[in-house]
């Protein structure tokens, strides 16, 4: 069935703008963009009125907890809260259990995503067994089942030379190795970032250079190797400056930074509460100037919420006790844009939107994240206008885990299309435009 989306301000790229057009999809693919599309007999007609019409965002780096922590979230969860977030594409971490480092536990998380339906999940592999740090997987079979890349997410990889040989393979096999960066020997069991803050608490400090000694060393063994080198949630202000300074003498070395990063530091943490425990913690009010600084001159190259869900009963344990990690999926698009472009001025809408979809489709090779003829139909519908508050019970994702609850924000997707297909609308009609039309084309639907 040909679906024409009408009257969309349709995002183009950060020099081209928008432009005032119509999309025709037919099956997954988007067609034809033309000024004013006529309405075809048997056409569904979906009436944006002037709302934005963005790629289809892309999170390079979730939690999905499927299989082994169904608790905490399933694909199936994690995939509604992906396209309620309006993402189409999301990138699922290997650190589930068993770990994701055989082809059939790659295998079967695709399938099960392919049966959910709801948005592209491109897994990870693990780089090494059970994420343990002493054996290498077989990335050879993990590429042919699949994986976008290796990474150990959720621990360093603490030996030099695994990780050498880990770098070796992986550029080999023209993978890029996605790097959790954390030294055990000085990170050494802390549970924020170790800072003024931590000290009122009286709580163990993880010192920045537990990140930035990874990085630093990884970017010495990539140099060589010439692998693709990610460093995932950069968090320090020495990290931004390492990135730097491998892109400056040509390396290739990408980087990604999360919503709660770039939004918040170690001195707004109210109290130690397990909704602010993440890994790595909200570091510096310096570190989190870096990392804007970072992320406005290209340095850090794209933006991944690192969506960590855990149960309501482990994360109020308190920031001693709970697991690290919050939930962002839903939240990433409408904080970004009230913050960073709104209220601060960062980044323009256009950079933003940039830094969600074609940046990491660049950035990992993925024919997706560009709104254009002949690709495929993943759209994302934003309404710029509507404040709504953030309510974390109403989240889709399993888990409600987030400093962000009751913040007031703008920039919900209101439709998200995947592949062609709706895969999330607002439940809200007012929030899209012309109701009874609205309303009229979700009946026929049925
Ligand atoms: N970010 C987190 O705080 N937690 C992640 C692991 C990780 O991303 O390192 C998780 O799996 O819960
Ligand atoms: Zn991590
Ligand atoms: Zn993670």
């Amino acid at each position: 069935m040909k679906t024409i989306l009408k009257n969309g301000l349709v995002f183009r790229s950060v020099s081209e703008g928008w432009s005032k057009q119509d999309i025709v999809i037919e099956g997954n693919w988007i067609v034809q963009m033309v000024d004013n599309a006529p309405e075809e007999e048997g056409a569904r007609v979906i009436d944006v009125g002037g709302k934005r019409v963005v790629p289809g965002l892309i999170d390079m780096h979730v939690h999905l907890r499927e299989p082994g922590f169904e608790q905490k979230e399933t694909i199936e969860t994690g995939a509604k809260a992906a396209a309620k977030g309006g993402f189409t594409t999301i990138a699922p971490m290997p650190n589930t259990r068993p770990v994701t480092d055989s082809s059939e536990i790659v295998q079967k998380v695709i399938n099960r995503a392919r049966e959910v339906g709801l948005v592209r999940v491109l897994p990870y592999g693990a780089i090494t067994v059970r994420e343990c740090g002493q054996q290498l997987t077989d990335m050879k079979s993990l590429k042919q089942a699949g994986v976008i890349g290796v990474t150990d997410d959720g621990v360093g990889i603490q030996s030099a030379g695994m990780m050498k040989e880990a770098m070796l393979l992986a550029h080999e096999l023209g993978l890029p190795v996605v790097a959790h960066c954390e030294d055990d020997s000085l990170a050494k069991g802390g549970v924020m970032h170790d800072g003024e803050a931590a000290k009122r608490f009286g709580l163990k400090g993880i010192p920045s250079e537990a990140e930035s000694v990874h990085v630093a060393r990884d970017i010495l063994l990539a140099e060589e190797i010439g692998v693709h080198y990610h460093v995932c949630h950069i968090s320090a202000e020495q990290s931004v400056r390492l990135v730097r300074e491998a892109k400056a003498r040509g390396q290739r070395v990408t980087a990604e930074v999360t919503p709660h990063h770039l939004l918040l530091c170690d001195e707004d943490i109210p109290a130690p509460d397990g909704r602010w425990k993440m890994n790595p913690p909200l570091r510096s009010r310096r570190d989190r100037e870096a990392l804007i600084a970072g992320l406005k001159d290209g340095t850090i190259d794209i933006i991944a919420t690192d969506h960590a869900p855990h149960t309501s009963e482990e994360k109020a344990l308190g920031m001693e006790k709970a697991p690290f990690g919050i939930v962002g999926l839903e939240t990433a698009f409408p904080l970004l844009y009230t913050h960073l472009v709104l209220k601060d001025g960062i980044l323009t809408l256009e950079e933003l939107i940039d830094k969600m979809t074609r940046k990491p489709a660049k950035v990992f090779g993925l024919p997706y994240g560009e709104i254009a003829e002949g690709k495929a139909a993943d759209l994302t519908v934003i309404d710029l206008e509507t404040e709504r508050t953030i309510e974390p019970e109403t989240f889709l994702s399993k888990g409600k885990n987030t400093p962000f609850g009751g913040w007031n924000v703008k920039g919900w997707p209101v439709l998200t299309i995947m592949d062609g297909r709706i895969t999330w609308e607002d439940a809200k009609p007012e929030s899209l435009t012309g109701p009874g039309k609205w309303t009229e084309q979700k009946e026929d639907q049925r």
